[in-house]
């Protein structure tokens, strides 16, 4: 495939294919995701453990277990307090992601990988040994720290390494990182609650370690991003890492020589926070809030964090409960995979599309099936096996559309739409949008599950209708344009051309 030479939609095309060497970068690069996924699955699991709720939560632990059939269901986990433990990371990682678009821009991307996993490491060991409810949410603002660091660099990093014809694909790595992630978290979760008895939490928490070493030491032999070198001024350096990339045999001269006009201009551009409110930037702006918050408002992560604990609220055992979130992550990591053949090829407008549409239908479905069986005031009765095989297979058809269009198309198209000037600033508020409304929702699920009872998923419902068709009406295509020739698209379309002007492509300086 090295060598592969496609014209782009821009009008310019640069040699270079999927040599070794991006796709082992892109390879570790995606080891930050790990260390997300795990997190985004460890907790749900842990707070349905018995032993785990008795020791840091016991009011919660006495209020699930002195319920009497006939009491309102929904109510059952109705705690902020164990929210708080689960959310209390990503608030953390909320605070990171400000901070980290700086440490990116000075330092790179490759050392805020690293000063990301050892955060995360130390997150990982307070948890293991914690005693006291502090030690746990300290332990889990740390691992915040952690996520806010590698989710600000690793994506942008994965975007510049990539030859553009296959930008899609590698990137899309990060959020198949996640997913196995989660799914790790899933089967330790299992396993763990099976033969650890009373300590399975410890262990559940405290081998978060693993994929902090795995980013720490990959990260060490990642080479830099040639932008990001430019950026430094290390021209030589990035000129002779960006031929490593590409091939001993490929010619980069025209990729290098965009590449540092881009850093050149992008260089007018001293206050890339303040520059972001110009006009010029409405639609990078547009989309670094939009898409976080829309991803986030699929209502995903009701399943990502709480599978367990809504799996028993219907009816299912403990061990049963742990299973379920088993089966519905190993989906969310294939259907990944499904993305990832597939985006490239299709585009992302197709895939936001469809996936919108099935995450609406089974939303509707899984609305339906709960409502009817345990109406509004939450007193199930029987639940035969057949009836919760649908509803699981239901989750399951809607985690796929989620996993192969909003997943990880929410970290690949705002990466690949920021112009380099803006981009660490950019991605911030990206990040930044996406641990608020991740923070939001860990935080009330259980509040509104109470409240909402079986309507929860319309209202998800409402904004996946919502999102759609936001994306018909202002995302342009994407796929197969370099990021130095994005401004091209923004020109083209019938929206965003008001904003976007041909003499645009160079960014503005701050004084004009
Ligand atoms: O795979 C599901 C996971 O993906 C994310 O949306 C990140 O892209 C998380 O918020 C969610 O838990």
């Amino acid at each position: 495939m090295a060598g592969a030479f496609i014209e782009s939609k821009g009008g310019k095309a640069y040699p270079g294919g999927l040599t070794r060497r991006v796709f082992f970068t892109c390879f570790v690069a995606a080891f930050g995701g790990l260390i997300f996924g795990y997190d985004l699955g460890i907790s749900g699991g842990v707070t349905s453990m018995d032993p785990f709720l008795k020791k840091f939560f016991p009011e919660v632990y006495e209020k699930e277990h002195d319920m009497k059939p006939s009491d309102n269901q929904y109510c059952k986990f109705d705690s902020q307090t164990l929210t708080l433990f689960t959310s209390s990371l990503y608030l953390a990682a909320l605070v990171a992601s400000l901070v980290a678009s700086v440490v990116t821009r000075a330092f790179g991307r490759r050392l805020t990988m690293i000063f990301g996993g050892l955060l995360f490491l130390f997150g990982a060991g307070l948890n293991f040994f914690a005693a006291h409810v502090w030690m746990l949410i300290v332990g889990r603002l740390l691992l915040g720290f952690g996520i806010g660091c590698a989710n600000q660099s690793v994506p942008i990093y994965m975007s510049e390494v990539a030859p553009y014809n296959y930008r899609g694909a590698l990137n899309m790595m990060f959020q198949l990182a996640i997913t196995i992630g989660i799914f790790a978290a899933n089967l330790l979760n299992y396993l763990f609650a099976q033969y650890k008895g009373v300590d399975a939490w410890r262990y559940s928490l405290g081998c978060a370690a693993v994929p902090a070493l795995m980013i720490i030491f990959g990260a060490f032999f990642l080479p830099e991003s040639p932008s990001s070198l430019i950026e430094r001024g290390l021209d030589e350096k990035a000129k002779t890492e960006l031929q490593k990339i590409r091939g001993s045999k490929v010619d980069v001269d025209d990729e290098f020589k965009d590449l540092v006009a881009a850093s050149e201009s992008s260089k007018a551009v001293k206050h890339p926070w303040a520059s972001l409110l110009k006009r010029h930037y409405r639609p990078q702006l547009t989309f670094a809030i939009a898409i976080p918050f829309f991803q986030q408002l699929t209502g995903m992560n009701v399943i990502t964090f709480y599978a367990p604990v809504l799996f028993k609220t219907i009816g299912f055992g403990a061990t049963a409960s742990l299973m379920s979130a088993l089966i519905t992550g190993a989906c969310n990591a294939v259907a990944t995979l499904v993305s990832i053949f597939t985006v490239d090829k299709f585009g992302r407008r197709t895939l936001f599309l469809e996936g919108g549409t099935q995450m609406f239908l089974c939303q509707v479905l899984i609305t339906s099936l709960i409502g009817i069986k345990f109406g509004v005031d939450g007193t199930p009765g029987e639940l035969p096996k057949w009836y919760a095989t649908i509803i699981v297979v239901g989750i399951c058809v809607y985690v796929a559309g989620f996993a192969w269009s909003w997943g990880p198309l929410g970290w690949l198209v705002p990466s690949e739409i920021f112009p380099l000037e803006v981009r660490s600033a950019c991605q911030s508020i990206n990040v930044a949008v996406n641990m608020i409304f991740t923070f939001a929702i860990a935080q009330i699920f259980t509040t509104m599950l109470c409240h909402m009872k079986f309507g929860l998923f319309i209202f998800f419902a409402c904004f996946v209708v919502g999102m759609s068709i936001f994306i018909y009406k202002f995302l342009p295509e994407t796929k197969g344009v370099p990021i130095e020739e994005m401004h091209v698209v923004w020109q083209n379309h019938p929206y965003w051309r008001k904003f976007v002007k041909p003499t645009d492509s160079k960014p503005p300086s701050d004084e004009v």
